[in-house]
Protein backbone atom coordinates (compact mmCIF):
# COMPACT_ATOMS: atom_id res chain seq x y z
CA UNK A 1 0.00 0.00 0.00
CA UNK A 2 3.21 2.58 0.54
CA UNK A 3 4.75 1.56 -2.46
CA UNK A 4 1.09 2.40 -4.51
CA UNK A 5 0.48 5.29 -2.75
CA UNK A 6 4.36 6.39 -3.16
CA UNK A 7 3.99 5.61 -6.59
CA UNK A 8 0.58 7.56 -7.24
CA UNK A 9 1.89 10.55 -5.47
CA UNK A 10 4.55 10.75 -7.58
CA UNK A 11 2.25 9.99 -10.98
CA UNK A 12 0.56 13.09 -9.21
CA UNK A 13 2.94 14.96 -8.93
CA UNK A 14 4.28 14.52 -12.29
CA UNK A 15 0.95 15.48 -14.04
CA UNK A 16 0.26 18.83 -12.62
CA UNK A 17 2.69 19.23 -9.38
CA UNK A 18 3.08 22.65 -9.10
CA UNK A 19 -0.57 22.79 -9.65
CA UNK A 20 -1.49 21.31 -7.17
CA UNK A 21 0.73 22.69 -5.05
CA UNK A 22 -0.78 26.21 -5.87
CA UNK A 23 -3.98 24.68 -5.16
CA UNK A 24 -3.13 23.43 -1.49
CA UNK A 25 -1.44 27.25 -0.99
CA UNK A 26 -4.66 28.54 -1.91
CA UNK A 27 -7.05 26.15 0.28
CA UNK A 28 -4.73 27.03 2.75
CA UNK A 29 -5.31 31.22 2.18
CA UNK A 30 -8.80 30.27 2.01
CA UNK A 31 -9.28 28.94 5.27
CA UNK A 32 -6.66 31.47 7.37
CA UNK A 33 -8.14 34.80 5.53
CA UNK A 34 -11.59 33.32 6.47
CA UNK A 35 -10.44 32.72 10.58
CA UNK A 36 -8.96 35.68 10.35
CA UNK A 37 -12.09 37.82 8.84
CA UNK A 38 -14.58 35.98 11.68
CA UNK A 39 -12.18 37.56 14.21
CA UNK A 40 -11.51 40.75 13.32
CA UNK A 41 -14.83 41.62 12.09
CA UNK A 42 -16.56 40.37 15.77
CA UNK A 43 -13.46 42.30 17.47
CA UNK A 44 -14.54 45.26 14.91
CA UNK A 45 -17.96 45.27 16.05
CA UNK A 46 -17.34 44.72 19.67
CA UNK A 47 -14.90 47.07 19.67
CA UNK A 48 -17.19 50.08 18.01
CA UNK A 49 -19.91 48.97 20.14
CA UNK A 50 -17.85 49.10 23.31
CA UNK A 51 -16.44 51.99 22.36
CA UNK A 52 -19.55 53.68 21.62
CA UNK A 53 -20.64 53.49 25.21
CA UNK A 54 -17.82 54.50 26.56
CA UNK A 55 -18.13 58.83 27.01
CA UNK A 56 -15.60 60.46 24.04
CA UNK A 57 -14.02 56.82 23.09
CA UNK A 58 -15.48 57.53 19.72
CA UNK A 59 -13.29 60.07 18.86
CA UNK A 60 -10.06 58.72 20.06
CA UNK A 61 -10.79 54.91 18.38
CA UNK A 62 -9.44 54.63 14.78
CA UNK A 63 -11.84 53.19 12.71
CA UNK A 64 -10.14 53.19 9.57
CA UNK A 65 -7.44 50.32 9.81
CA UNK A 66 -10.02 47.27 11.16
CA UNK A 67 -12.36 48.49 8.25
CA UNK A 68 -10.01 48.38 5.88
CA UNK A 69 -8.34 45.06 7.33
CA UNK A 70 -12.10 43.38 6.95
CA UNK A 71 -12.47 44.76 3.27
CA UNK A 72 -8.97 43.49 2.37
CA UNK A 73 -9.44 40.16 3.94
CA UNK A 74 -13.11 39.71 2.38
CA UNK A 75 -11.78 40.29 -1.02
CA UNK A 76 -9.04 38.28 -0.25
CA UNK A 77 -10.95 35.32 1.40
CA UNK A 78 -13.64 35.60 -1.73
CA UNK A 79 -10.55 35.32 -4.38
CA UNK A 80 -8.77 33.02 -2.87
CA UNK A 81 -11.76 30.36 -2.43
CA UNK A 82 -13.19 31.37 -6.25
CA UNK A 83 -8.91 30.64 -7.21
CA UNK A 84 -8.93 27.69 -4.96
CA UNK A 85 -11.60 25.98 -6.38
CA UNK A 86 -10.54 26.57 -10.05
CA UNK A 87 -6.93 25.36 -9.17
CA UNK A 88 -7.72 22.65 -7.53
CA UNK A 89 -10.44 20.66 -9.51
CA UNK A 90 -8.59 21.36 -12.65
CA UNK A 91 -5.19 20.17 -11.15
CA UNK A 92 -7.35 17.01 -9.89
CA UNK A 93 -9.66 16.24 -13.00
CA UNK A 94 -6.34 16.62 -15.79
CA UNK A 95 -3.82 14.54 -13.35
CA UNK A 96 -7.19 11.98 -13.22
CA UNK A 97 -7.05 12.07 -17.38
CA UNK A 98 -3.53 11.50 -17.18
CA UNK A 99 -4.00 8.47 -14.63
CA UNK A 100 -6.47 6.97 -17.19
CA UNK A 101 -4.36 7.37 -20.28
CA UNK A 102 -1.27 5.26 -17.56
CA UNK A 103 -3.86 3.05 -16.54
CA UNK A 104 -5.63 1.81 -19.56
CA UNK A 105 -1.42 1.42 -21.30
CA UNK A 106 -0.90 -0.85 -18.14
CA UNK A 107 -4.14 -2.89 -18.79
CA UNK A 108 -3.23 -3.22 -22.30
CA UNK A 109 -0.12 -4.78 -21.38
CA UNK A 110 0.44 -8.45 -22.23
CA UNK A 111 -1.12 -11.31 -20.57
CA UNK A 112 -2.60 -9.04 -17.38
CA UNK A 113 -4.90 -7.43 -20.30
CA UNK A 114 -5.82 -10.93 -21.40
CA UNK A 115 -6.37 -12.08 -17.11
CA UNK A 116 -8.39 -8.81 -17.22
CA UNK A 117 -10.65 -9.55 -19.79
CA UNK A 118 -11.97 -12.39 -18.58
CA UNK A 119 -13.65 -10.47 -15.70
CA UNK A 120 -14.48 -7.12 -18.56
CA UNK A 121 -16.66 -5.24 -15.46
CA UNK A 122 -13.78 -5.38 -13.11
CA UNK A 123 -11.42 -4.17 -15.81
CA UNK A 124 -14.25 -1.23 -16.78
CA UNK A 125 -14.65 -0.73 -12.93
CA UNK A 126 -10.89 0.13 -12.39
CA UNK A 127 -10.68 2.86 -15.27
CA UNK A 128 -14.05 4.29 -14.12
CA UNK A 129 -15.03 4.04 -10.67
CA UNK A 130 -11.63 3.49 -8.96
CA UNK A 131 -9.72 6.00 -10.71
CA UNK A 132 -12.49 8.88 -10.19
CA UNK A 133 -11.87 7.47 -6.58
CA UNK A 134 -9.13 8.68 -6.79
CA UNK A 135 -9.67 12.58 -6.91
CA UNK A 136 -11.14 11.96 -3.14
CA UNK A 137 -7.18 11.80 -2.17
CA UNK A 138 -6.33 15.14 -2.80
CA UNK A 139 -9.60 17.04 -2.83
CA UNK A 140 -11.09 15.73 0.22
CA UNK A 141 -7.67 14.45 2.51
CA UNK A 142 -4.94 16.54 1.60
CA UNK A 143 -6.50 19.97 1.05
CA UNK A 144 -8.25 20.21 4.32
CA UNK A 145 -5.39 17.94 6.23
CA UNK A 146 -2.96 21.21 5.62
CA UNK A 147 -6.13 23.56 6.02
CA UNK A 148 -6.53 22.07 9.58
CA UNK A 149 -2.70 21.72 10.32
CA UNK A 150 -2.00 25.01 9.32
CA UNK A 151 -4.77 26.70 11.07
CA UNK A 152 -4.66 25.22 14.15
CA UNK A 153 -1.01 26.11 14.40
CA UNK A 154 -1.71 29.87 13.09
CA UNK A 155 -4.39 29.57 15.55
CA UNK A 156 -2.06 28.34 18.51
CA UNK A 157 0.21 31.34 17.59
CA UNK A 158 -2.58 34.12 17.91
CA UNK A 159 -4.45 32.93 20.77
CA UNK A 160 -1.23 32.47 22.43
CA UNK A 161 -0.50 35.95 22.07
CA UNK A 162 -4.06 37.01 23.56
CA UNK A 163 -4.31 34.40 26.24
CA UNK A 164 -0.98 32.87 27.56
CA UNK A 165 -0.19 29.11 27.35
CA UNK A 166 -3.79 28.57 27.66
CA UNK A 167 -4.19 29.79 24.09
CA UNK A 168 -2.66 26.32 22.80
CA UNK A 169 -5.23 24.43 24.13
CA UNK A 170 -7.99 25.24 20.79
CA UNK A 171 -5.30 24.38 18.04
CA UNK A 172 -4.42 20.94 20.13
CA UNK A 173 -7.64 19.86 20.54
CA UNK A 174 -8.63 20.79 17.05
CA UNK A 175 -5.79 18.38 16.11
CA UNK A 176 -6.81 15.24 18.27
CA UNK A 177 -10.29 16.05 16.79
CA UNK A 178 -9.03 15.78 13.35
CA UNK A 179 -6.84 12.54 14.16
CA UNK A 180 -9.87 10.66 15.79
CA UNK A 181 -12.14 11.69 12.78
CA UNK A 182 -9.81 10.26 10.10
CA UNK A 183 -9.12 7.37 12.27
CA UNK A 184 -12.73 6.65 12.92
CA UNK A 185 -14.09 7.59 9.72
CA UNK A 186 -11.33 5.33 7.90
CA UNK A 187 -11.83 2.26 9.98
CA UNK A 188 -15.51 2.34 9.71
CA UNK A 189 -15.46 3.34 5.85
CA UNK A 190 -13.21 1.05 5.05
CA UNK A 191 -15.91 -2.36 5.39
CA UNK A 192 -18.38 -0.42 4.17
CA UNK A 193 -16.29 1.17 1.14
CA UNK A 194 -15.46 -2.18 0.43
CA UNK A 195 -18.74 -3.46 0.64
CA UNK A 196 -19.81 -0.85 -1.63
CA UNK A 197 -17.29 -0.69 -4.45
CA UNK A 198 -17.86 -4.81 -4.91
CA UNK A 199 -22.02 -4.00 -4.79
CA UNK A 200 -21.36 -1.39 -7.67
CA UNK A 201 -19.53 -3.48 -9.69
CA UNK A 202 -21.14 -6.53 -9.09
CA UNK A 203 -24.90 -4.49 -10.03
CA UNK A 204 -22.73 -3.15 -13.28
CA UNK A 205 -22.01 -6.50 -14.34
CA UNK A 206 -25.71 -8.09 -13.70
CA UNK A 207 -26.79 -5.39 -16.10
CA UNK A 208 -24.75 -5.34 -18.76
CA UNK A 209 -25.11 -9.30 -18.84
CA UNK A 210 -29.17 -8.38 -18.80
CA UNK A 211 -29.21 -5.81 -21.21
CA UNK A 212 -26.57 -7.67 -23.57
CA UNK A 213 -27.82 -11.26 -23.00
CA UNK A 214 -31.79 -10.18 -23.09
CA UNK A 215 -33.02 -12.54 -26.25
CA UNK A 216 -31.09 -15.51 -24.46
CA UNK A 217 -31.94 -14.95 -20.89
CA UNK A 218 -35.82 -14.85 -22.55
CA UNK A 219 -35.64 -17.42 -24.64
CA UNK A 220 -34.09 -19.97 -21.71
CA UNK A 221 -36.52 -18.09 -19.18
CA UNK A 222 -34.03 -16.99 -17.09
CA UNK A 223 -34.65 -13.24 -17.53
CA UNK A 224 -36.23 -13.09 -13.97
CA UNK A 225 -33.32 -14.90 -12.37
CA UNK A 226 -30.91 -12.63 -13.45
CA UNK A 227 -32.82 -9.46 -12.81
CA UNK A 228 -33.36 -10.86 -9.11
CA UNK A 229 -29.39 -11.21 -8.61
CA UNK A 230 -29.02 -7.32 -10.21
CA UNK A 231 -31.87 -6.11 -7.57
CA UNK A 232 -29.91 -8.12 -4.83
CA UNK A 233 -26.45 -6.49 -5.84
CA UNK A 234 -28.86 -2.81 -5.70
CA UNK A 235 -29.95 -4.16 -2.09
CA UNK A 236 -26.16 -4.57 -1.36
CA UNK A 237 -25.18 -1.47 -2.76
CA UNK A 238 -27.85 0.57 -0.84
CA UNK A 239 -27.12 -1.03 2.60
CA UNK A 240 -23.65 -0.30 2.06
CA UNK A 241 -24.78 3.63 1.03
CA UNK A 242 -26.82 3.25 4.50
CA UNK A 243 -23.70 2.07 6.43
CA UNK A 244 -21.76 5.05 5.13
CA UNK A 245 -24.54 7.49 5.46
CA UNK A 246 -25.00 6.40 9.28
CA UNK A 247 -20.94 6.31 9.82
CA UNK A 248 -20.84 10.23 8.38
CA UNK A 249 -24.39 11.01 10.56
CA UNK A 250 -21.97 9.70 13.82
CA UNK A 251 -19.30 11.66 12.82
CA UNK A 252 -21.13 15.05 12.20
CA UNK A 253 -22.66 14.21 15.67
CA UNK A 254 -19.25 13.80 17.13
CA UNK A 255 -18.03 16.98 15.14
CA UNK A 256 -20.73 19.16 16.52
CA UNK A 257 -20.42 17.98 20.22
CA UNK A 258 -16.34 18.36 19.65
CA UNK A 259 -16.99 22.11 18.50
CA UNK A 260 -19.48 22.90 21.07
CA UNK A 261 -16.76 21.67 23.65
CA UNK A 262 -14.53 23.42 22.31
CA UNK A 263 -16.47 26.87 22.18
CA UNK A 264 -17.63 26.48 25.71
CA UNK A 265 -14.39 25.34 26.91
CA UNK A 266 -13.33 28.91 25.04
CA UNK A 267 -15.70 30.94 26.96
CA UNK A 268 -14.62 29.39 29.95
CA UNK A 269 -11.01 30.31 29.46
CA UNK A 270 -11.98 33.59 27.98
CA UNK A 271 -14.07 34.54 31.57
CA UNK A 272 -11.23 33.09 33.49
CA UNK A 273 -8.81 35.76 31.16
CA UNK A 274 -11.28 38.60 31.53
CA UNK A 275 -11.40 37.99 35.52
CA UNK A 276 -7.49 38.08 35.55
CA UNK A 277 -7.51 41.74 33.44
CA UNK A 278 -5.80 39.50 31.04
CA UNK A 279 -8.45 39.98 27.85
CA UNK A 280 -10.73 42.55 26.71
CA UNK A 281 -15.02 42.57 26.11
CA UNK A 282 -13.09 42.92 22.45
CA UNK A 283 -10.51 40.29 22.51
CA UNK A 284 -13.12 37.83 23.90
CA UNK A 285 -14.55 38.09 20.54
CA UNK A 286 -11.97 38.14 18.54
CA UNK A 287 -10.95 34.61 20.56
CA UNK A 288 -13.98 33.08 19.76
CA UNK A 289 -14.53 33.80 16.31
CA UNK A 290 -10.97 32.62 15.98
CA UNK A 291 -12.21 29.66 17.22
CA UNK A 292 -15.52 29.27 15.02
CA UNK A 293 -13.07 30.16 12.09
CA UNK A 294 -10.46 27.48 12.96
CA UNK A 295 -13.43 24.76 13.11
CA UNK A 296 -13.85 25.43 8.90
CA UNK A 297 -11.78 22.52 7.60
CA UNK A 298 -13.06 20.13 9.89
CA UNK A 299 -16.66 19.59 7.46
CA UNK A 300 -14.42 18.68 4.17
CA UNK A 301 -12.41 16.39 6.38
CA UNK A 302 -14.91 14.63 7.78
CA UNK A 303 -16.31 13.54 4.18
CA UNK A 304 -12.58 12.67 3.23
CA UNK A 305 -12.30 10.83 5.99
CA UNK A 306 -15.90 8.70 5.33
CA UNK A 307 -14.52 7.92 2.11
CA UNK A 308 -11.03 7.02 3.13
CA UNK A 309 -11.19 3.59 2.69
CA UNK A 310 -12.62 3.46 -0.34
CA UNK A 311 -10.09 5.96 -1.65
CA UNK A 312 -7.39 3.17 -0.35
CA UNK A 313 -8.93 0.66 -1.94
CA UNK A 314 -9.10 2.36 -5.42
CA UNK A 315 -4.99 3.10 -4.18
CA UNK A 316 -4.52 -0.40 -3.85
CA UNK A 317 -6.29 -1.51 -7.13
CA UNK A 318 -5.09 1.45 -9.25
CA UNK A 319 -1.42 1.03 -7.61
CA UNK A 320 -1.25 -3.09 -8.46
CA UNK A 321 -2.28 -2.65 -11.92
CA UNK A 322 0.07 0.56 -12.26
CA UNK A 323 3.06 -1.58 -11.17
CA UNK A 324 2.21 -4.98 -12.45
CA UNK A 325 5.72 -6.05 -12.73
CA UNK A 326 5.82 -6.60 -16.84
CA UNK A 327 9.02 -7.31 -18.19
CA UNK A 328 8.98 -5.37 -22.07
CA UNK A 329 10.49 -8.65 -23.37
CA UNK A 330 13.59 -7.89 -24.90
CA UNK A 331 12.85 -11.12 -27.14
CA UNK A 332 10.81 -9.52 -29.31
CA UNK A 333 12.58 -8.26 -32.07
CA UNK A 334 11.11 -6.66 -35.69
CA UNK A 335 12.91 -7.85 -38.60
CA UNK A 336 11.90 -8.42 -42.16
CA UNK A 337 11.61 -12.88 -41.57
CA UNK A 338 9.42 -13.99 -38.85
CA UNK A 339 11.05 -15.94 -36.66
CA UNK A 340 10.31 -17.66 -33.61
CA UNK A 341 12.97 -19.90 -31.92
CA UNK A 342 13.29 -21.90 -29.19
CA UNK A 343 10.01 -20.89 -27.95
CA UNK A 344 8.22 -21.58 -24.67
CA UNK A 345 4.61 -20.73 -24.17
CA UNK A 346 2.41 -21.59 -21.28
CA UNK A 347 -1.33 -20.26 -21.39
CA UNK A 348 -1.59 -18.65 -17.90
CA UNK A 349 -3.66 -21.12 -15.54
CA UNK A 350 -2.66 -23.96 -18.24
CA UNK A 351 -0.95 -27.43 -16.61
CA UNK A 352 1.26 -27.93 -19.69
CA UNK A 353 3.36 -25.66 -22.08
CA UNK A 354 1.71 -25.57 -25.47
CA UNK A 355 4.38 -24.66 -26.85
CA UNK A 356 8.20 -26.27 -25.43
CA UNK A 357 11.03 -25.35 -27.46
CA UNK A 358 9.08 -24.49 -30.91
CA UNK A 359 11.08 -23.20 -33.81
CA UNK A 360 9.75 -21.41 -37.42
CA UNK A 361 10.82 -19.52 -40.17
CA UNK A 362 8.95 -17.89 -42.63
CA UNK A 363 11.22 -15.59 -44.73
CA UNK A 364 9.93 -11.99 -46.23
CA UNK A 365 7.34 -12.13 -48.69
CA UNK A 366 6.12 -15.48 -48.29
CA UNK A 367 2.61 -16.22 -48.12
CA UNK A 368 1.78 -19.40 -45.49
CA UNK A 369 -1.29 -20.91 -44.22
CA UNK A 370 -1.13 -22.68 -40.92
CA UNK A 371 -3.81 -25.15 -40.75
CA UNK A 372 -4.69 -27.67 -37.67
CA UNK A 373 -7.47 -29.51 -35.79
CA UNK A 374 -9.20 -27.20 -32.90
CA UNK A 375 -6.63 -26.46 -30.16
CA UNK A 376 -3.87 -27.13 -31.96
CA UNK A 377 -2.27 -23.78 -31.14
CA UNK A 378 -2.73 -21.70 -34.68
CA UNK A 379 -4.72 -19.04 -32.15
CA UNK A 380 -2.15 -18.83 -29.84
CA UNK A 381 0.68 -18.31 -32.46
CA UNK A 382 -1.02 -15.35 -33.50
CA UNK A 383 -1.41 -13.87 -30.03
CA UNK A 384 2.60 -14.46 -29.58
CA UNK A 385 3.49 -12.69 -33.06
CA UNK A 386 1.25 -9.90 -31.99
CA UNK A 387 2.93 -9.70 -28.56
CA UNK A 388 -0.87 -10.10 -27.04
CA UNK A 389 0.88 -12.62 -24.80
CA UNK A 390 4.59 -13.27 -24.50
CA UNK A 391 6.44 -16.26 -24.29
CA UNK A 392 7.62 -17.53 -21.16
CA UNK A 393 11.03 -18.23 -23.08
CA UNK A 394 12.91 -18.09 -26.68
CA UNK A 395 12.97 -15.10 -29.23
CA UNK A 396 10.08 -13.93 -31.40
CA UNK A 397 10.62 -11.42 -34.21
CA UNK A 398 8.48 -9.90 -36.74
CA UNK A 399 8.24 -7.01 -39.08
CA UNK A 400 5.59 -4.61 -38.46
CA UNK A 401 2.01 -6.33 -39.19
CA UNK A 402 -1.67 -5.57 -39.79
CA UNK A 403 -4.36 -8.42 -38.05
CA UNK A 404 -7.66 -9.25 -39.47
CA UNK A 405 -9.39 -11.44 -37.44
CA UNK A 406 -13.01 -13.04 -37.47
CA UNK A 407 -14.28 -10.49 -35.50
CA UNK A 408 -13.08 -6.89 -35.78
CA UNK A 409 -14.40 -4.54 -33.27
CA UNK A 410 -16.22 -1.46 -35.07
CA UNK A 411 -17.36 1.29 -32.86
CA UNK A 412 -20.10 3.18 -32.01
CA UNK A 413 -19.04 6.54 -34.52
CA UNK A 414 -19.01 7.44 -38.04
CA UNK A 415 -17.89 5.31 -40.82
CA UNK A 416 -14.92 7.72 -41.20
CA UNK A 417 -13.61 7.60 -37.87
CA UNK A 418 -14.03 3.80 -37.81
CA UNK A 419 -12.21 4.10 -41.06
CA UNK A 420 -9.58 6.61 -40.17
CA UNK A 421 -8.73 4.25 -37.20
CA UNK A 422 -6.38 2.06 -38.98
CA UNK A 423 -4.76 5.80 -40.88
CA UNK A 424 -5.30 8.56 -39.69
CA UNK A 425 -4.03 11.17 -41.79
CA UNK A 426 -5.95 9.07 -45.10
CA UNK A 427 -8.10 11.82 -47.56
CA UNK A 428 -11.20 11.19 -47.96
CA UNK A 429 -10.49 10.01 -51.93
CA UNK A 430 -8.10 7.45 -50.41
CA UNK A 431 -11.34 5.92 -47.68
CA UNK A 432 -13.52 6.10 -50.63
CA UNK A 433 -10.85 4.24 -52.33
CA UNK A 434 -10.70 1.56 -49.70
CA UNK A 435 -14.59 0.72 -49.43
CA UNK A 436 -14.95 0.61 -53.40
CA UNK A 437 -11.84 -2.66 -52.65
CA UNK A 438 -13.97 -3.87 -50.32
CA UNK A 439 -17.72 -3.68 -52.05
CA UNK A 440 -18.80 -1.10 -49.96
CA UNK A 441 -19.02 2.13 -51.34
CA UNK A 442 -22.37 1.90 -52.87
CA UNK A 443 -24.04 0.74 -49.58
CA UNK A 444 -21.64 3.39 -47.69
CA UNK A 445 -22.76 6.26 -50.58
CA UNK A 446 -26.66 5.87 -49.76
CA UNK A 447 -26.50 6.27 -46.25
CA UNK A 448 -27.61 9.67 -45.00
CA UNK A 449 -24.18 11.39 -44.31
CA UNK A 450 -22.11 8.85 -46.41
CA UNK A 451 -18.83 8.88 -44.67
CA UNK A 452 -20.12 10.40 -41.96
CA UNK A 453 -22.89 8.22 -41.02
CA UNK A 454 -23.25 7.08 -38.07
CA UNK A 455 -22.90 3.28 -36.87
CA UNK A 456 -24.50 1.77 -33.51
CA UNK A 457 -22.90 -0.06 -31.13
CA UNK A 458 -20.50 -2.91 -32.55
CA UNK A 459 -21.25 -1.95 -36.29
CA UNK A 460 -25.16 -2.56 -35.96
CA UNK A 461 -26.46 -0.54 -38.68
CA UNK A 462 -24.87 -2.64 -41.08
CA UNK A 463 -25.48 -6.11 -41.77
CA UNK A 464 -23.01 -8.76 -40.89
CA UNK A 465 -21.74 -8.76 -44.23
CA UNK A 466 -21.02 -5.31 -44.45
CA UNK A 467 -19.50 -4.91 -41.37
CA UNK A 468 -17.29 -7.36 -42.35
CA UNK A 469 -16.47 -5.62 -45.45
CA UNK A 470 -16.13 -2.61 -43.46
CA UNK A 471 -13.66 -4.05 -41.22
CA UNK A 472 -11.64 -4.96 -44.03
CA UNK A 473 -11.79 -1.56 -45.79
CA UNK A 474 -9.90 -0.44 -42.53
CA UNK A 475 -7.65 -3.47 -42.97
CA UNK A 476 -6.73 -2.27 -46.71
CA UNK A 477 -5.49 0.66 -45.29
CA UNK A 478 -2.92 -0.11 -43.20
CA UNK A 479 0.30 -0.52 -45.41
CA UNK A 480 2.30 -3.04 -43.20
CA UNK A 481 4.60 -5.74 -44.56
CA UNK A 482 3.17 -8.54 -42.37
CA UNK A 483 -0.46 -9.25 -43.11
CA UNK A 484 -2.01 -11.60 -40.00
CA UNK A 485 -5.34 -13.39 -41.59
CA UNK A 486 -7.47 -14.83 -38.27
CA UNK A 487 -10.23 -16.51 -39.85
CA UNK A 488 -11.26 -14.16 -42.24
CA UNK A 489 -14.03 -15.53 -43.88
CA UNK A 490 -15.34 -18.06 -41.39
CA UNK A 491 -18.72 -18.22 -41.57
CA UNK A 492 -19.82 -15.73 -44.19
CA UNK A 493 -21.43 -16.21 -47.77
CA UNK A 494 -19.47 -17.52 -50.38
CA UNK A 495 -19.82 -14.12 -52.45
CA UNK A 496 -18.53 -11.96 -49.86
CA UNK A 497 -15.54 -14.48 -49.14
CA UNK A 498 -14.64 -14.63 -52.21
CA UNK A 499 -14.54 -10.59 -52.75
CA UNK A 500 -12.40 -10.33 -49.41
CA UNK A 501 -9.99 -13.30 -50.61
CA UNK A 502 -9.64 -11.61 -54.29
CA UNK A 503 -8.81 -7.89 -52.36
CA UNK A 504 -6.17 -9.99 -50.13
CA UNK A 505 -4.62 -11.86 -53.15
CA UNK A 506 -4.53 -8.51 -55.60
CA UNK A 507 -2.65 -6.47 -52.18
CA UNK A 508 -0.52 -9.58 -51.35
CA UNK A 509 2.34 -9.21 -53.58
CA UNK A 510 5.52 -8.04 -51.81
CA UNK A 511 3.99 -9.01 -48.30
CA UNK A 512 4.23 -11.67 -46.19
CA UNK A 513 1.33 -13.24 -45.22
CA UNK A 514 0.17 -15.43 -42.14
CA UNK A 515 -2.78 -16.88 -42.03
CA UNK A 516 -4.88 -19.22 -39.52
CA UNK A 517 -7.63 -21.50 -41.39
CA UNK A 518 -10.26 -24.73 -41.50
CA UNK A 519 -11.19 -23.68 -44.76
CA UNK A 520 -10.04 -24.45 -48.10
CA UNK A 521 -10.75 -21.38 -49.94
CA UNK A 522 -8.19 -19.16 -47.42
CA UNK A 523 -5.91 -21.62 -47.83
CA UNK A 524 -5.40 -21.64 -51.10
CA UNK A 525 -4.17 -18.41 -51.71
CA UNK A 526 -0.68 -19.90 -49.69
CA UNK A 527 2.20 -21.01 -51.26
CA UNK A 528 3.34 -23.01 -48.00
CA UNK A 529 0.96 -24.72 -45.44
CA UNK A 530 1.95 -25.99 -41.97
CA UNK A 531 -0.17 -28.02 -40.14
CA UNK A 532 0.43 -27.61 -35.99
CA UNK A 533 -0.99 -30.27 -34.06
CA UNK A 534 -0.38 -30.11 -29.87
CA UNK A 535 1.79 -26.66 -30.58
CA UNK A 536 4.36 -28.90 -32.81
CA UNK A 537 4.57 -28.56 -36.62
CA UNK A 538 3.59 -32.19 -37.71
CA UNK A 539 3.74 -31.22 -41.73
CA UNK A 540 5.45 -28.10 -43.75
CA UNK A 541 4.84 -28.52 -47.50
CA UNK A 542 4.98 -26.01 -50.47
CA UNK A 543 3.06 -25.41 -53.69
CA UNK A 544 4.44 -27.45 -55.74
CA UNK A 545 5.15 -30.26 -53.51
CA UNK A 546 2.80 -33.65 -54.07
CA UNK A 547 1.29 -33.64 -50.53
CA UNK A 548 0.48 -29.86 -51.10
CA UNK A 549 -2.95 -30.49 -53.12
CA UNK A 550 -3.85 -33.20 -50.31
CA UNK A 551 -3.03 -30.82 -47.67
CA UNK A 552 -5.49 -28.36 -49.21
CA UNK A 553 -8.34 -31.45 -49.45
CA UNK A 554 -8.30 -32.29 -46.01
CA UNK A 555 -9.71 -28.97 -45.43
CA UNK A 556 -13.28 -27.88 -45.27
CA UNK A 557 -14.61 -26.94 -49.08
CA UNK A 558 -16.19 -23.66 -49.23
N1 LIG B 1 -6.36 -17.90 -22.50
C1 LIG B 1 -6.12 -19.19 -22.40
N2 LIG B 1 -5.87 -19.75 -21.18
C2 LIG B 1 -5.60 -21.06 -21.07
N3 LIG B 1 -5.53 -21.89 -22.09
C3 LIG B 1 -5.78 -21.43 -23.33
C4 LIG B 1 -6.08 -20.04 -23.54
N4 LIG B 1 -6.27 -19.84 -24.86
C5 LIG B 1 -6.09 -21.06 -25.45
N5 LIG B 1 -5.81 -21.99 -24.53
C6 LIG B 1 -5.51 -23.41 -24.79
O1 LIG B 1 -4.39 -23.48 -25.66
C7 LIG B 1 -4.60 -24.49 -26.64
C8 LIG B 1 -4.46 -23.87 -28.03
O2 LIG B 1 -5.53 -22.94 -28.23
P1 LIG B 1 -5.66 -22.08 -29.56
O3 LIG B 1 -6.79 -21.14 -29.37
O4 LIG B 1 -4.34 -21.52 -29.90
O5 LIG B 1 -6.06 -23.22 -30.61
P2 LIG B 1 -6.54 -23.06 -32.13
O6 LIG B 1 -5.70 -24.00 -32.88
O7 LIG B 1 -6.54 -21.65 -32.54
O8 LIG B 1 -8.03 -23.60 -32.00
P3 LIG B 1 -9.31 -23.19 -32.89
O9 LIG B 1 -9.10 -23.74 -34.26
O10 LIG B 1 -10.44 -23.87 -32.20
O11 LIG B 1 -9.41 -21.70 -32.87
C9 LIG B 1 -5.98 -25.08 -26.37
O12 LIG B 1 -5.80 -26.30 -25.66
C10 LIG B 1 -6.67 -24.07 -25.52
O13 LIG B 1 -7.52 -24.70 -24.60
Amino acid sequence: MKVHLLLLFRLFREAAGWKLGFGLGLACLTAMTGAALLGLSGWFVAATGMIGLAAGGALAFDLFPPSMGVRVLALLRTGARYSERLVTHDATLSVIAGLRVRLFRALARPNLGRALLQRPGRMLFRITGDLDTLDTLYLRLLVPVAGLLLLSLAGMVVLALLAGGAGLLPGLFLLFTGLIMLVLGGQGGLAAGGLRAAALEALRLRLLDLVAGRVEWRLAGRQEQVAKLALAAETRLARADDRLNRLESRLALGQGLAGTALLSGGVLLCAELVDRGLLGGAGVALFLLILLGMMEPLTPLRRGAVELGRSLRAVRRVGDALSADMPEAPSMTMTPDITLTDIQFRHPGAVAALYDGFNLLIPAGQHVAIIGDSGAGKSSLIALLTREVQPQAGCVSTPAWGLLAQESALFQDSVRANLLLAAPAASDVLLWDVLEQAGLARVVREMPGGLDARLGEGGSGLSSGQRRRLALARFLLQDKPLWLLDEVTEGIDLAVATLILAKIKEAAAGRTILLITHLRREAALADRIIRLSQGRVIQDVRRGDPEFPNALLSLRPD
